[in-house]
């Protein structure tokens, strides 16, 4: 019998890519998902779907009654930088009451295996470049801050009861999966490449760069993309890693190469072969200068191999879902 995963958030950006791969590679899988930013459509038919919120016990208790979940994916958050500066109350209670349930019902149904998505924010302004796991973490925002607490969680409950965790502090995912059928769309969206790629379709005018006065080479922030199916296998390299009886751990999860925001819109004109018309902004809120992985640990303890290791091609694929898909999903 093939194993059951809980997908908590799985009807998101990411997580549907997550689900894509679990179910690729043979597991048995649960998506738990509030759709508060996710999206019916993204919603794999050949997993079994509970629409409520993680932070709702109650409904968590009904799901683990009737599934045999043996380790959970925990993706459900908020997670945009700059609104997290404007309502971090908004942050604090999403992600940190929703880990503090599902640690709960992890606590109360003996569940062993937990992978967060963690974030390169938790890094705050680095002092060095490309960050290690042993870079300290001194998050600048409040998103950044509520990842933090999290993976701080997560090594207590561990300590306590033996929940063993993986943390994976993605940098920026990008992309989407090669066919088009599922990608991102976030309502605002806030992420570059679908801006970008918005503009090259004529769906807004104007490109904003939030800043160009930065501690960066053309003065615009640098920032490591990682294709969203690389980071999906890091995920089920990590379950296994954990299932092998390693410790709880923490891995950052990028390209190991940087690219400011003045070279991404360049490669997407390349792509798409459209002006992309582009202004330059006042800042926005919560943003370091420069966020660039060192993820040598996880290619050498979970044998972590990216397939996309070309920012041309991780752009590609955001295009052709965009194309496939200009409006986003329809529900
Ligand atoms: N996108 C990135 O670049 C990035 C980088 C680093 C880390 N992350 C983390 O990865 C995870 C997924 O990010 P994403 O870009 O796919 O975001 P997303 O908003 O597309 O997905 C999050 C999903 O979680 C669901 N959700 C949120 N709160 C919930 C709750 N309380 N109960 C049930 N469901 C809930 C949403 O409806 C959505 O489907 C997040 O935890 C985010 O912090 C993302
Ligand atoms: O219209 C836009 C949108 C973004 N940017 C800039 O592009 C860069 C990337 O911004 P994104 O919003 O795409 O991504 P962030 O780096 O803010 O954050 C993302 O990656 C982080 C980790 O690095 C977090 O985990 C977070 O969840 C995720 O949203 C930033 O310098 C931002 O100022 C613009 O100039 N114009």
């Amino acid at each position: 019998m093939s194993e059951t995963i809980m997908v908590a958030g799985g009807a998101g950006y990411i997580g549907s890519h997550m689900v894509h791969q679990l179910l690729k590679t043979g597991y048995d899988v649960v998506i738990v998902d509030n759709l508060s930013t996710g999206h019916r459509q993204a919603v794999n038919p050949q997993a079994r779907f509970y629409e409520g919120d993680t932070r709702d016990i109650q409904f968590l208790k009904q799901v683990f009654a009737q599934e045999p979940i043996q380790a959970i994916i925990h993706m459900d958050a908020f997670s945009i930088v700059p609104e997290s500066v404007g309502d971090p109350l908004k942050y604090f209670d999403n992600n940190v009451i929703g880990m503090i349930k599902l640690l709960e019902i992890m606590q109360q149904y003996d569940v062993k295996y937990l992978i967060f998505s963690s974030t390169a924010a938790t890094f705050g302004q680095p002092q060095q470049s490309p960050i290690t796991e042993q870079t300290p973490q001194q998050p600048i925002n409040p998103y950044g801050v509520s990842k933090l607490m999290m993976e701080q969680m997560m090594h207590w409950v561990d300590q306590a009861y033996g929940i063993k965790s993986v943390a994976l502090r993605y940098f920026n995912a990008a992309g989407a999966l090669a066919d088009g059928s599922i990608g991102e769309d976030h309502n605002p969206e806030t992420h570059l490449i679908p801006i970008i790629l918005k503009t090259a379709m004529g769906q807004q005018d104007t490109l904003k760069i939030y800043g160009n006065d930065y501690q960066t080479p053309d003065g615009t922030n640098v920032r490591d993309y990682v294709h969203v199916t690389d980071l999906a296998q890091a995920h089920i390299l990590a379950l296994k890693y954990l299932q092998a009886g390693n410790p709880s751990t923490a891995f950052n999860l990028g390209s190991n190469q940087g690219f400011s925001v003045q070279e991404i819109i360049q490669a997407a004109r390349k792509v798409t072969q459209k002006a992309i018309p582009a202004e330059i902004a006042p800042r926005r809120g919560g943003d370091p200068d420069i966020l660039i992985a060192d993820s040598s640990r996880a290619k050498s303890i979970l044998g972590w191999q990216p397939q996309y290791t070309d920012i041309q091609a991780i752009i590609k694929t955001a295009w052709t879902w965009k194309q496939k898909h200009p409006q986003g999903y329809q529900s």
